[in-house]
């Protein structure tokens, strides 16, 4: 059996968990904040039902061999103190977040045992358990021993993972993606908004700064990203939000910082100025979750 605790049962963690779930050599434990008794994920594949074990104390945790941090960015913190309860000398935590600086963001952790994963797994979360997986998706992790273990995990899984030798490209191309999506939040509209020109506009010019910050931080980013992120959002589902829209939607604190901020506080480090980047994340900021 290998013991398995997902830490955030959200969109992207209960769509996680419901895989893992489903394979019975694994023992799931949830670790949430808010309560559930029924795992629902309606996927690609068909839904996923389960009612695993949901703990909500970091005190009721035993050690595992795997954590799988699923939560907001800026819940790091609470992630922390689950691994304390969690986590012994032979624990692999995975942290399935956006952004750039997953490993930053848990200094305490032996960096052998940890696998940052760049996650492409559309989800939304309806209520607590419950979750609308939009496409199967696929992880990206390194092509190292702690990546492969992890990729073992979702073998019998219908989500793609992908093993690579330069996460750091990976991680930046999805960044792309994501600061784009600051469009989608100011608006507050969904992703059919890239169709409008001027906002297509603003989406490729907070990706060109992106993908300026994210070669001098050594990404291999192609001279196509902003034009083909506009076209990946033009080719979704003109409903489908992503997570900081949610976010905004439901009155939570935004990632705007991991999203928007870093691409202007690495940028500094180079010389490199990103003031649209900027811009999004003190206005996400400022203008705080809506009542
Ligand atoms: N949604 C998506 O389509 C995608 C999201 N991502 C990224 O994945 C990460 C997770 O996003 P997403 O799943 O959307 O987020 P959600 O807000 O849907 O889920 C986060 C979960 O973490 C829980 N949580 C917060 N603090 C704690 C804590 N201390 N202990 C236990 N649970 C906690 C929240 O609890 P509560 O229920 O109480 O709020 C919530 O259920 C983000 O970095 C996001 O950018 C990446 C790709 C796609
Ligand atoms: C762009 C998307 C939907 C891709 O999985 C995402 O990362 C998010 O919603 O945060």
């Amino acid at each position: 059996m290998t013991r398995i605790a997902v830490v955030g049962a959200g969109a992207v963690g209960a769509s996680v968990a419901a895989w893992l779930i489903a394979e019975p050599r694994h023992d799931v434990t949830l670790c949430t904040r808010t309560p559930f008794e029924r795992l629902h994920v309606e996927t690609p594949a068909g839904p996923l039902d389960s009612h695993p074990l949901v703990l909500t104390e970091p005190a009721d945790a035993q050690p595992v061999d795997w954590v799988i941090a699923a939560t907001k960015t800026y819940d790091a913190p609470g992630v922390s103190r689950w691994l304390e309860r969690l986590a012994d000398a032979g624990t692999h935590v995975a942290i399935l977040q956006n952004g750039v600086e997953h490993r930053s963001r848990f200094p305490q952790l032996d960096r052998a045992r940890v696998v940052p994963v760049v996650v492409d797994i559309p989800a939304e979360r309806h209520a607590p358990g419950m979750v609308v997986q939009r496409r199967t998706g696929s992880m990206t992790v390194p092509d190292d021993a702690a990546g492969r273990s992890f990729a073992a995990l979702f073998a019998h899984s219908a989500i793609e993972l992908r093993l690579t030798d330069d996460w750091l490209t990976a991680a930046w191309a999805k960044l792309a993606v994501n600061c784009a999506g600051a469009i989608n939040a100011l608006t507050l509209r969904s992703a059919e908004i890239a169709h409008d020109e001027e906002a297509a506009e603003l989406m490729r010019a907070l990706v060109r700064e992106c993908v300026a910050v994210g070669r001098a931080e050594g990404a291999r980013l192609a001279d196509t990203l902003p034009d083909d992120v506009v076209a990946g959002y033009r080719a979704a589902p003109g409903d489908s939000l992503n997570s900081i829209h949610a976010d905004r939607l439901a009155g939570r604190q935004t990632e705007a910082d991991a999203r928007n901020g870093v691409i202007a506080r690495l940028g500094e480090r180079h010389g490199i100025d990103a003031p649209l980047n900027r811009m999004a994340a003190t206005l996400l900021k400022l203008g705080g979750p809506l009542p």
